[in-house]
């Protein structure tokens, strides 16, 4: 759990204009990598020119993902909450940690880049620290170590993180394995995410949510990927996968194109994934079944198995492959019928 944050009582508060790079990075070293676990592979951590880490299966698995304000998140949303610094390293921990589950791997280690106005507060950078770090350890990512950073001045606050992972040996899993008969499964939420986005952009002030409305928000702002599921499914041998970031239609669209299949999905499992949704849809005027289908940012995974297989811990079944009708016939299909993509775009949204 979060300790409480030591509130900055300075007047006025000190900000990143404050100090000097190497002063912020001082307050910022202590904060990371705290857990009790050891990580074999971190050569040298944070304080030289560049990190080294050991590769001992020979490969390995990397990743990018970058956060900007207004963009991906708001430092103040529509309906009062403000995104803390430890939301935003926990969210930068959890979308990068996700991409390399997906793959079936699991993560080794992190650098940080952060690009921030000169009156971002000291205490803000503080509580991201925290927040990169708590999101690592409480996602189960135990094996991961933050390498180091980059510290740099721009007129958008902006987040990258760049990840590395093993497969300990084995084969990953790509999006390109589904086979006509496999059964489609899906591990963690999907819609949650999208919920909240919605109750944080147009919904009723933040003081008056309830526990479960409040819950959405927290998917939002600090998703909670599977992480045991990625490793599992490799080893039960999932013919394909993927994290769903824009939505299980989209995402769903892109596996099932890069395995030229097609993605038919169950109307009863859908309905049972949007059934929690309901209040909150009733609430905003929202289709539940459209943050379902359309929702990103759960960071739940999406992956075929042979059919007959027991799915691994965490999954369960919402369809089966079949082949296309035609070459360009591959995408999402629900009770047969093409799937409309919704879902997110960077550019198109
Ligand atoms: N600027 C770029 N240059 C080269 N390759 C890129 C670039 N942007 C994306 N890619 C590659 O395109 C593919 C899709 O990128 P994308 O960021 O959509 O990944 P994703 O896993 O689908 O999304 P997410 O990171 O949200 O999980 C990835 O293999 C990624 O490495
Ligand atoms: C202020 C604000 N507006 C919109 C969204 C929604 N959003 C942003 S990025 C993304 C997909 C994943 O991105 P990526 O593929 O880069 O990991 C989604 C669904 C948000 N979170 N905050
Ligand atoms: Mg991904």
């Amino acid at each position: 759990m979060r300790e409480t944050p030591v509130p900055d009582l300075t007047y006025p508060p000190l900000t990143v204009a404050g100090l000097s790079e190497a002063e912020l990075l001082e307050r910022i070293f202590p904060r990371l990598n705290r857990g009790p676990e050891t990580n074999d592979s971190l050569l040298l951590g944070p304080g030289d020119d560049a990190a080294i880490v050991a590769v001992p299966d020979g490969r390995v698995v990397l990743s990018i993902d970058t956060q900007v304000a207004d963009q991906d998140f708001r430092l103040e949303w529509n309906n009062g909450y403000r995104s803390t610094g430890y939301d935003v390293g926990w969210k930068a921990a959890a979308q990068n940690l996700s991409d390399i589950n997906a793959m079936g791997a699991h993560a080794t280690s992190l650098v940080v880049s952060l690009t921030m106005p000169p009156e971002t507060r000291v205490a803000w950078v503080e509580d991201f620290a925290d927040g990169l770090t708590a999101g690592i350890r409480e996602l189960g990512a135990t094996q991961c170590s933050v390498a180091g950073g980059d510290l740099g001045r721009g007129s958008e606050l902006a987040v990258s993180v760049a990840i590395l992972g093993t497969l300990d040996g084995r084969a990953a899993v790509l999006r390109s394995g589904a086979r006509p008969g496999d059964t489609v499964a899906l591990a963690g939420t999907v819609g949650r995410a999208a919920a909240g986005l919605a109750l944080l952009e147009s919904g009723p002030n933040v003081s008056t949510l309830t526990r479960e409305q409040r819950g959405l928000m927290d998917t939002q702002c600090r998703p909670q990927p599977p992480l045991a599921a990625g490793p599992l499914a490799c080893e039960a041998g999932a013919t394909a996968m993927m994290d769903i970031s824009d939505g299980l239609v989209r995402d769903g669209n892109r596996l099932a194109a890069a395995s030229h299949a097609v993605l038919n999905l169950d109307p009863a499992a859908l309905r049972q994934l949007a059934e929690p949704l309901k209040p909150a849809s009733v609430l905003l005027g929202a289709d539940a079944m459209a943050w379902v289908l359309g929702g990103g940012e759960d960071h739940g995974l999406l992956a075929t198995f042979a059919a007959g297989r027991p799915l691994p811990a965490g999954f369960t079944a919402i369809g089966s492959v079949e082949a296309p009708a035609s070459t360009d016939g591959a995408g999402v299909t629900i009770a047969g019928r093409r799937a409309e993509s919704g879902g997110w775009d960077h550019f198109a949204n």
